[in-house]
């Protein structure tokens, strides 16, 4: 295959029913897209599947090293975006400035043996440094939170943006949708049907039982029996440590995690740009259950977040895996909320900073 029809294949894979269609060219908006963490393992290939979407006229590369060489890689590809790197805090600003959409895949990886909410202590830091030059420089854009612990990390982006003045809960997401790709991989092989057309929604968070894959709701149906289901239930679960045991401490998902946040930002974008109907997964503040965050059916529009779907009817099975997951998505979302991390931040900011000219 030649080099341009590889290229407009990946483009048709990713982003089908990209509103370029209905666009003329000259009418697409422009739209920024600004990355942070843009050198690291999701990053690169995030950037890349970025770069290959026509709805991005700038893409900004963050990171606090390596972004130079990255972006001068990415900006030869020659797609719509112009690229522009950034490297250390003191351009953070100039590379969120304007953005439309911010990606946050900056942080701390999983080696065998850890939880998610081992990363907690160090991603927390990162975040919210991230979220308050967010608040400063693009109070009104999407962001994408990719880093983990997710079921902690967009708490913690929401206090922040509260502390701003600025959180709007309709423009705050937390990526999930590697649990979607994976339970559509999953149960297409089992099902035997072609991948592309399976749909299968995933609630609750983003962290062992929290994810709860609604199996029940697949599409197209299958015939499985109750221990297939648990065991596809149980493989997409866990789907995130099957990826860190086989990389045997070399990180965790990075490539298929580019693809879940590519396809993310394409939605939001579709959804800013007044596309119809574009329903994509998304941990959001939620009233659909107990818990002030669930992860649930979403229906994104201009302003990000237009409607929550519900969870529709579950079986048995679903109901019991929604009732268990509750209380450990709810210490995790409290611990991103009420932690004596964030409160210690918080106190340490608001005592030191009145008197910081004197220092
Ligand atoms: N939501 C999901 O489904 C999902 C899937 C896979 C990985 N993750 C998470 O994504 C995060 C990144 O994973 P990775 O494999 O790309 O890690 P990585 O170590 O390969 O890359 C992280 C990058 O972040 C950068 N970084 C660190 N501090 C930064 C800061 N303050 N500002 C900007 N950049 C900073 C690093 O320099 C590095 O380039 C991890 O927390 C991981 O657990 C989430
Ligand atoms: O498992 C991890 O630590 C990374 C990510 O959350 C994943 O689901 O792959």
């Amino acid at each position: 295959m030649r080099s341009s029809a590889i290229l407009r294949s990946i483009k048709t894979s990713l982003f089908r029913g990209n509103q370029c269609r209905a666009f003329s060219s000259e009418a697409v908006p422009d739209r920024k897209v600004a990355v942070l963490g843009a050198a690291g393992g999701i990053g690169q290939p995030l950037a890349l599947l970025m770069k290959l979407n026509p709805l991005v006229s700038r893409l900004s590369l963050y990171d606090i090293a390596n972004t130079p060489g990255v972006a001068a890689d990415v900006s030869h590809i020659n797609t719509r975006s112009e690229v522009n790197g950034y490297m250390g805090e003191d351009q953070l600003g100039q590379a969120l400035e304007g953005a439309d959409v911010v990606i946050i895949p900056a942080g701390v990886p999983r080696k065998p043996g850890m939880t998610r909410d081992d990363l907690f202590n160090i991603n927390a830091g990162i975040v919210k440094n991230l979220c308050q030059a967010i608040a400063k420089y693009c109070p009104n854009a999407l962001v994408n939170m990719i880093s983990n612990p997710v079921n902690s990390t967009v708490p913690i982006a929401a206090e922040i943006f509260k502390k701003a003045g600025t959180y709007d809960e309709k423009k705050l997401f937390g990526v999930t949708t590697l649990d979607v790709v994976r339970a559509k991989t999953f149960y297409a092989g089992k099902a035997k049907v072609p991948v592309a057309e399976v749909n299968v929604p995933v609630v609750g968070g983003h962290a062992g039982i929290t994810i709860l894959p609604l199996f029940s709701q697949a599409t197209p149906k299958a015939n499985f029996s109750d221990e297939d289901i648990k065991a596809l239930t149980k493989r997409t679960q866990d789907g995130g440590t099957e990826v860190v045991e086989a990389k045997a401490g070399k990180g965790s998902a990075t490539l298929s995690m580019a693809y879940a946040g590519a396809i993310f930002a394409d939605a939001c974008l579709k959804g800013l740009n007044g596309v119809p109907d574009v329903v994509e997964c998304s941990f959001v503040q939620s009233n659909i259950t107990e818990l002030p965050f669930f992860a649930s059916k979403v229906r994104l529009g201009k302003n990000g977040v237009e409607e929550i779907l519900g969870l529709g009817p579950l079986s048995d099975f679903e109901k019991e895996g929604l009732e268990a997951l509750k209380p450990e998505l709810k210490s995790s979302i409290e611990k991103g909320t009420n932690s004596v991390l964030l409160k210690l931040i918080f106190m340490y900011e608001s005592v030191c900073l009145p008197f910081s000219s004197t220092f």
